[in-house]
């Protein structure tokens, strides 16, 4: 299986050690590569979008024509991850000129919605379809404003949505790939079903790697 990276900034390397991590827990191989240019993403089965600076990567995505890429790739119904920066990028509209939105998530977002007081926190967030809580890691973090009716909100952090799903999109505006934990992965990618597992995240990944 082949995963790619958008890798036009960004935590790219975070994202594709998760990602085959995720990937041997469900006794997948992935190979990961990184995205920079067109003609990539159309060999891809999953794709990830990185935290970063939306206004960087929605323009580089554009000049680089991987935008209609990813659009057929959402089309196609194959796995997206998207985590802060790209939660942005993929929405309906980010409320801010610089940010050329792909409008695939049908959600309007606020940008830097925790504002300065809080530019980077850590909170444990519940997300629908985990039994334990997800370490969030929040770093000038959106949060999700509106949401079409077939957006279902996974995650609320001060009864905001900041973890939502799609069709084959998951986006988040925490950063799962900057922890040890990829039960966030493995639901985008391989459509797992966690709610009912107690374990911790590396015992539950080592486990289900050696059956
Ligand atoms: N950590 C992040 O990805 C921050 C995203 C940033 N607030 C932006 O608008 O692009």
């Amino acid at each position: 299986m082949k995963a790619g990276v958008i890798a036009v900034q960004g935590d790219v390397s975070e994202h594709a050690a998760a990602i085959r991590r995720a990937g041997e827990a469900h006794g997948v191989d992935v190979e990961t590569v990184s995205i920079r240019r067109s003609g990539i993403v159309p060999d891809c089965d999953l794709l990830a979008i990185p935290g970063g600076e939306s206004t960087t990567i929605s323009r580089q995505v554009h000049d680089e024509g991987i935008a209609p890429e990813i659009r057929a790739h959402v089309e196609a119904g194959k796995p997206v991850l998207a985590t802060c920066a790209g939660l942005i990028v993929l929405s309906r509209d980010a409320k801010d000129d610089r940010v050329s939105t792909l409008d695939l998530l049908d959600a309007t977002i606020d940008r830097n919605a925790f504002g300065r007081q809080a530019d980077s926190f850590r909170a444990p967030v519940d997300v629908v379809g985990l039994e334990d809580p997800f370490p969030g890691v929040f770093i000038r973090a959106p949060t999700v404003d509106e949401v079409g009716d077939g957006v279902e909100t996974l995650s609320t952090w001060e009864s905001r949505p900041v973890a939502v799903r799609e069709g084959p999109i998951l986006a988040t505006a925490f950063h799962p790939e900057l922890t040890d934990d990829v039960r966030i992965h493995r639901l985008a990618f391989f459509d797992a079903d966690l709610a009912t597992d107690a374990d911790s995240p590396e015992d539950d990944a080592g486990e289900v790697a050696a059956e």
